[in-house]
């Protein structure tokens, strides 16, 4: 019986199913096709694409040989002639079943679907060292950026200390157009989705679920413990406004929504991790106020190698086809030669610290009452709760009259009670915006 993975030359073929055939899955089956020759010289067998999975067969999937499509991922997955299995369907059901029934039968898995990853890479990475197989997900945080190998290998003898940058380009592309011409905020997340940049759910984007989803893999990564997407603070963009931005500008700075991953030492010496997304204020001059439209970049801090950072297309079809392409070339050379990439590795389990406990700094914004006495008030909540404030602007007169405090680094938590405190006070008539300040070293 001849095996039908024994190609003219007598090298081995690698057999490759796709799950899921939108913006990603669409640009990886091209890349596949197109660099076909290519492919083959670097892993030194050929790729060879068993099948795609798709939820419609009636749609027309241009270059893509009918035969080759099937709506039953679980029977291409079963196949014995398929070494590796590319999820690009997104979500956790059915991927988190077909992804773990693929490594349970011996398929190395890549895949881009970070929402799952956020929460159950412990089991799919348990289940990929039972089998012996990679389980590979480069495109799962900041798209083409090399950002996951660089921290699980290029970084594994040093020790990182914070990761912090942006992660999720829908979002950095609202913002970004907001913040150039104050493009509208539902036409600019509408544009997003038809350039493939936005979740299928685009809600994951814009209130920061995706990034909060970056940012538990970054931290498990960085700091070798298990963080899940519920331990990450969030907070999105939905609560951002053209008004917001203008007092950005003012103050000489942008807003960007910010995945920050921190190794905190307490008085005592003991360790925690902090993870967390939220829209902050960035200084002009700070690199990442100038990562604009579905840019990311990501700042890596380690104790050795100083800072580090990584930029480019953090969205989009084609620049995470390129990074799973990546990620597919390493797990067949690794069927060819022999040989696995590193799993998940947790032997730290730092405990996570809370929101409360995080040193951050505050822009507060509020309407207040004309007359004197009222900077005295709102600067004695600030005061009375250990919080330094750093400047504090007047702006307008009469009915019109603001006060803008910026403060020092303070707890987290101190910080959101006194702003809880000045929306009741009398002399406050209302607080317009409230903001974190980040990339700055006070
Ligand atoms: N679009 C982007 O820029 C990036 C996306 N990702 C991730 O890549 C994955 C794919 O993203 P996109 O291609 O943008 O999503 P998409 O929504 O464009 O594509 C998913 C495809 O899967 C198909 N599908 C759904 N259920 C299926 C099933 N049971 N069997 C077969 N096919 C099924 C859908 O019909 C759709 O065509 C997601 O996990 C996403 O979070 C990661 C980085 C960037
Ligand atoms: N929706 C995501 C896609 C890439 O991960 C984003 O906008 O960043
Ligand atoms: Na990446």
């Amino acid at each position: 019986m001849t095996d039908s993975r024994i190609n003219d030359n007598g090298a081995r073929a690698i057999g490759v199913a796709v799950l899921g055939m939108g913006n990603v899955g669409t640009e990886v089956v091209r890349i596949l096709t197109d660099n076909a020759a290519d492919l083959q010289a670097r892993v030194g067998a050929p790729l060879e694409l068993r099948g795609v999975a798709v939820r419609n067969l009636n749609v027309p999937r241009d270059g893509v040989d009918p035969a080759l499509l099937t709506d039953k991922p679980e029977d291409l997955v079963a196949r014995d002639d398929v070494d590796i299995v590319v999820e690009l369907i997104g979500g956790i059901d059915p991927p988190r079943m077909l992804i773990r029934e693929s490594l349970q039968s011996g398929k190395s898995v890549v895949t881009a679907n970070k929402a799952l990853l956020a929460d159950y890479t412990g089991e799919l990475a348990t289940a990929a060292a039972g089998a012996k197989v990679d389980l590979y997900f480069e495109a799962a945080v900041a798209g083409a950026i090399p950002v996951i190998r660089p921290l699980m290998q290029s970084l594994a003898g040093d020790t990182v200390n914070r990761v912090a940058g942006i992660v999720n380009g829908t979002t950095n592309f609202i913002l970004s157009a907001m913040d150039a011409d104050g493009s509208d905020y539902e036409e600019t997340l509408a544009e997003a989705g038809r350039l493939g940049y936005a979740e299928a759910d685009p809600t994951a984007d814009v209130e920061g679920y995706d990034a909060a989803a970056k940012a538990a893999i970054l931290a498990s990564i960085s700091f070798h413990s298990r963080v899940t997407a519920l331990n990450v603070y969030r907070e999105g963009i939905s609560k951002i406004t053209a008004a917001d931005l203008v007092s950005a500008q003012a103050l000489d700075c942008t807003v960007k929504l910010l995945s920050i991953c921190e190794r905190i030492v307490g008085e005592d010496g003991q360790q925690r991790i902090s993870a967390r997304v939220y829209p902050a204020l960035v200084p002009l001059e700070h690199p990442l106020a100038a990562v604009n439209g579905a840019f990311n970049a990501v700042v890596v801090e380690a104790e050795n190698a100083g800072r580090l950072m990584f930029y480019g297309q953090g969205a989009g079809g084609a620049p995470t086809a390129s990074a799973v392409l990546g990620d597919l070339v390493m797990a067949a050379r690794n069927k060819v030669h022999g040989g696995r990439g590193p799993l998940e590795s947790t032997y730290a389990s730092l405990p996570i610290a809370p929101m409360g406990d995080v040193r951050t700094r505050y822009y507060v914004s509020m309407r207040v009452a004309d007359r004197a006495g009222v900077l005295a008030t709102v600067a004695g909540e600030f005061s009375s709760r250990g919080i330094s404030i750093s400047t504090v602007r007047q702006e307008g007169a009469g009915d019109d009259a603001r006060l803008v405090v910026v403060t020092h680094r303070a707890p987290d938590a101190a910080l959101s009670e006194t702003v809880a405190a000045l929306e009741k006070l009398e002399a406050v008539l209302s607080v317009s915006s409230v903001l974190r300040l980040e990339g700055t070293n006070e």
